[in-house]
């Protein structure tokens, strides 16, 4: 049977509790064009009868127009439909996030993206740090602006792209006394564009640099894109795990629901050139353990205080490319484990659902 001529004719249905056309509604759970048959699952949450026997009655008609002598059997089942997604070519969106500032959020977003693209993942980072951008000035990309491409007469921003990574940030856009100022609408308005008008390529993973807390900016990424997990990004220190459980509390609340991959303990410890083996705990010890015991979710890793990591940064560096044998087998082991419990969420749970906002 002709496939193609089939779906054009579903496509002219439309489904009655969203409007989208039946072959592109979340509710449409199976479309199987066999040599002789078509099977169609379509699941609802307590579909009105009514309505369900006039969808039925109008896809057996559409379809018994074209195909006569085919077998269509359409089934319908009660269950919530398949979460919307309106980025799948993003396979897994991770979240970094923290409770208090300068607790090493960026580093660690910028090292996880450079780390997956190293082991060979495609890998996009987005810096919605609005308030305090730093993704520009860690890849050395500093008052560099994104080209705009018409598409199908959309404006769309390509991203600027370092170490074959396409990154996003709102420094690339606006000036930071513009974007201290940005807030309801017009602030949400900017998450949305880093979303939807941003050229983004097929990515097994999209890392966002989200500020420290939890705000507006957090609240809008969660209505506007199904958010894999979060990274949580601590230093051992009790205010910063404290304010990390907060800042993981939002994730939680039921009407958010975005599942924790784990935690990472920044500037675990300092370790000197000259003494590599030795360790001073200058912010307390055992914090990031603490706080992934509590939050009951895994420590993907600890890293140490080393000076390279921020001169690297303030260079345009990010600390991957540093030739640190120590500090890489530390991030190698965080790259490692954040994969393995990304992937083990992903078997485990459902998809996560875009917030919806109630009116
Ligand atoms: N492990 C580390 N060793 C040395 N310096 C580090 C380390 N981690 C972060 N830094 C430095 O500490 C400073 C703060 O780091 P970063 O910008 O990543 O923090 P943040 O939590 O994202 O901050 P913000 O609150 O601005 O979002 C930067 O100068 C960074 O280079």
């Amino acid at each position: 049977m002709n496939e193609k001529q089939i779906k054009e004719t579903l496509s002219q249905i439309k489904d009655p509790v969203n409007g989208q056309s039946i072959v592109n509604t979340p509710h449409l759970q199976k479309l199987e064009i066999g040599d002789n048959e078509v099977n169609i699952v379509l699941a609802y949450n307590n579909l009105d009868p009514d309505i369900k026997n006039k969808l039925n009655f109008t896809i057996l008609e559409a379809l018994y127009e074209i195909i006569p002598e085919a077998n269509v059997n359409i089934h319908f089942e009660n269950q919530a439909p398949k979460p919307e997604n309106p980025y799948p070519h993003i396979k897994n969106i991770i979240a970094v996030a923290s409770g208090k500032g300068g607790v090493g959020k960026s580093t660690v977003a910028a090292n996880l993206a450079v780390g997956l693209q190293k082991k060979g993942h495609s890998v996009g980072l987005l810096d919605a740090d609005l308030y305090g951008p730093s993704i520009p000035t860690m890849f050395g990309l500093k008052n560099k602006r994104p080209r705009v491409k018409e598409i199908h007469g959309r404006q769309l921003l390509v991203p600027l792209t370092a170490y074959d990574i396409p990154l996003m940030s709102i420094g690339f856009i606006l000036d930071p006394e513009q974007a201290v100022v940005l807030r309801g609408p017009r602030l949400s308005g900017v998450i949305k564009q880093f979303l939807n008008d941003v050229l983004w390529p097929e990515l097994d993973y999209l890392i966002i640099d989200l500020p420290p807390s939890t705000g507006d900016i957090q609240l809008t990424m969660v209505q506007t894109a199904p958010i894999t997990g979060a990274v949580i990004v601590t230093t051992p220190q009790a205010v910063a795990v404290d304010d990390a459980i907060k800042a993981s509390n939002m994730f939680r609340l039921e009407s958010i629901d975005v599942p924790i991959i784990g935690v990472v303990e920044n500037m675990a410890w300092f370790s000197p050139i000259e003494l590599p083996e030795n360790k001073y705990y200058l912010f307390g010890n055992g914090g990031g353990q603490k706080l992934a015991a509590y939050l009951e979710v895994p420590l993907l890793g600890q890293l140490p205080l080393i000076a390279s990591v921020g001169e690297l940064a303030d260079e345009g560096k990010p600390a991957w490319q540093a030739e640190d044998k120590i500090l890489s087998s530390y991030l190698d082991n965080i790259i490692e484990r954040t994969v393995y419990y990304t992937q083990l969420r992903n078997k485990q749970s459902d998809p996560t659902r875009i917030v919806k906002i109630k009116s």
